[in-house]
This record gives C-alpha cells, sequence and structure tokens, in this order.
C-alpha cells in the first residue's frame, strides 16, 4: 500500500449504513380520509421502536406500506435501501411480519403454511422454525382450523421468523399469548436486535412499549406528534401538583400558567398539571399563598402518552 493510500485509509471514515426502515414524507389517502400525512420515520439496526397511537391513528396503514401492500399516495418508504412499492419482492424477503389478526388458511398444517411462504420469503429455514415453535410451545404439525387463538399467534410468529428476517415488522404481535410466550416472544425480539436487526412495534400495550422499545414514536391522525427514548418522553411528561395553602388562591393564577391541565380549587386545596418547564412558575405562585402541604409527581410514560393522545383530538 502507498503512503497515499495509508492516508485514505486513516482518514475515511466508515459509510453510514443504509437505514433498517425509512419513511419520508409518505401520505397515504383512502379516498377522502387522509390515514398517512406525511410521516418521516426512521430505523437504525439494533433498534426496536415502538410504534403507538390510538385506534385509526395510521400504524397498520404505516405498516402495509412498508410490506409493499399499500402505494403511498406521496412520499418513500424503503427497507434496507429497497423501495418498499416498487421492490417488494427483495422487501418480502429482508422482512417478517406478524399481524394482530394473521389470516391463514384453516386447511393447512403449520407445515404446509410455511412451505406455501417460502417463496415470498427467498426460502425458509425448517431449523429456525423448529427452534422457535420449541421455544414457543407451538406444534408445527397442528392444523390452522384446529388450533386456538393463540396457536394461530405462535404460528405467526413462527412465520415471521423463519427466513431469518433483518427487519421485524410487528403489529400487535402478542395479542393472544399466554404471558409465558409473551416472554419468550419478547426474548427472540431481543436476540434478533442485538444481532443486528431491527424491530417497529406497534402495540397498544404501552407497559410492553416501554419495556421493550429503544425509542417511541407517537402517531396521531396519520402524523407523528412525539418521538423519543422512553425516559426522553417521560422527562417531557406533566407534573401534577396538590397543595394546600395559608391564604386562598384565586383560580386564574393556575389556569393563566402556560401549559396548565386539569386546574382545581376547592377550599385551601389547589391541584393543576403543568409541563416540567411550568414547575418553578407554579411552585412561586404557590409560595406566595403559604404553602403548607404538598404532593408533586410526573406522570409515567403510560399516562404521557394517553394526553398525546387526547391533546391532538
Ligand atoms: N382499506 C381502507 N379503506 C379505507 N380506509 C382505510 C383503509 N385502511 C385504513 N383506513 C383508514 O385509515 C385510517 C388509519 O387506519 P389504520 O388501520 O392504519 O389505523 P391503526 O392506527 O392501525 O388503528 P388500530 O389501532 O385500530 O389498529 C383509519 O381512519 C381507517 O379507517
Amino acid at each position: 500500500m502507498t503512503t497515499m493510500d495509508q492516508s485514505r485509509v486513516s482518514t475515511s471514515r466508515p459509510a453510514p449504513r443504509t437505514p433498517d426502515v425509512s419513511l419520508r414524507g409518505v401520505a397515504r389517502r383512502f379516498g377522502d380520509v387522509v390515514a398517512l400525512d406525511g410521516v418521516d420515520l426512521t430505523l437504525g439496526p439494533g433498534e426496536v421502536v415502538g410504534f403507538v397511537g390510538p385506534n385509526g391513528s395510521g400504524k397498520t396503514t404505516t405498516v402495509r406500506v412498508l410490506l409493499g401492500l399499500l402505494r403511498p399516495t406521496s412520499g418513500r418508504a424503503t427497507v434496507r435501501g429497497w423501495d418498499c412499492w416498487q421492490q417488494s419482492q427483495q422487501v418480502h424477503h429482508l422482512v417478517g411480519y406478524v399481524p394482530a389478526e394473521p389470516g391463514l388458511d384453516p386447511r393447512l398444517t403449520g407445515w404446509q403454511v410455511m412451505r406455501r411462504s417460502r417463496r415470498l420469503r427467498g426460502g425458509t429455514d425448517d431449523g429456525r422454525a423448529e427452534e422457535v415453535a420449541r421455544r414457543l410451545d407451538l406444534d408445527l404439525g397442528v392444523r390452522v382450523g384446529d388450533a386456538s387463538r393463540g396457536t394461530r399467534q405462535k404460528l405467526a410468529v413462527v412465520l415471521a421468523l423463519a427466513h431469518r428476517p433483518a427487519v421485524l415488522l410487528l403489529d400487535e404481535p402478542t395479542t393472544g399469548l399466554d404471558p409465558v410466550s409473551q416472554r419468550e416472544f419478547h426474548r427472540l425480539v431481543g436476540e434478533q436486535t442485538a444481532a443486528g436487526g431491527s424491530a417497529l412495534l406497534c402495540s397498544h400495550v404501552l407497559s410492553e412499549v416501554e419495556q421493550t422499545a429503544d425509542r417511541v414514536v407517537v402517531l396521531r391522525a396519520g402524523q407523528v406528534v412525539a418521538e423519543g427514548t422512553p425516559a426522553q418522553l417521560r422527562a417531557r411528561s406533566p407534573f401534577r401538583v396538590r397543595a394546600r395553602l395559608g391564604t386562598s388562591m384565586p383560580y386564574e393564577l393556575l389556569r393563566d400558567l402556560p401549559g396548565a391541565a386539569d386546574v382545581r380549587v376547592e377550599g385551601d386545596w389547589v391541584q393543576c398539571a403543568v409541563p416540567p418547564a411550568a414547575l418553578p412558575a407554579l411552585c412561586a405562585r404557590l409560595a406566595e399563598h403559604g404553602v403548607l402541604d404538598l404532593e408533586c409527581g410526573q406522570d409515567d410514560l403510560e399516562q404521557s402518552v394517553l394526553a398525546w393522545y387526547r391533546e391532538h383530538r
């Protein structure tokens, strides 16, 4: 190697890796209904992103766009650089999808369903399927029509993982799974991301999201309204304060604080919720009226996400 080559090696930075999932300005309409309204979302390798939002906010539509089942009205969605609409075949090889309601042919056994899906997924690994089935206590010889709701969900998980996909798209994946299987499922997702894969987890179970996700994206009416690590979102959560005062305090003094909500004045007790930035101003106002007793707590992730749902209604 020449000196010049060496200097090239020492100064060059590793090329930034293509994101596992990228949505840029993705919009999708169904007639007059705007299901997605300019969604930007990136998943990096090793990441689990919790994707939460009220019913009808656009989570499943996002997943269907990523699976190449829906064409965005505008914007672009890619998986590891492949266009989800124009190069959906490559995308299907890379993606494992667990739906909330697996629509599997009731006449087939687990193994038969797997074999049917082989071409779509660019091949499956029977050894991997057996391993995942064993860990979920699932018999792949079961006929879909004879299987319980939870057993069909386990089958959907095996189908999603059997081709060792890079990216998992999980839409309410633990619906119907018993707690032991839920835990095993989360272990499987953790192993997937530890090995450099990634997962988008759509869920209404916020405790599950908080435990599993590295980052949370909150969707409301087709738009991203909040995004951050669970700790960052919690840090932005309102403080709920309740105080007993020595002298009465006019309701307006609390109501007029920036971002104040749930304001109540009852006798010598006052209470309200304020964003973290307004806490010092609230404390100063309370102090002017002589604080005799004080309760103060910050909302947890679940309470603050629910507030985002309500705020943007
Ligand atoms: N095929 C369709 N035709 C017409 N409207 C649709 C279609 N699919 C979704 N929508 C509408 O798009 C919006 C977003 O729906 P979507 O299913 O993506 O929401 P979601 O966040 O997954 O909801 P949920 O939490 O209830 O599963 C809703 O208003 C829904 O009625």
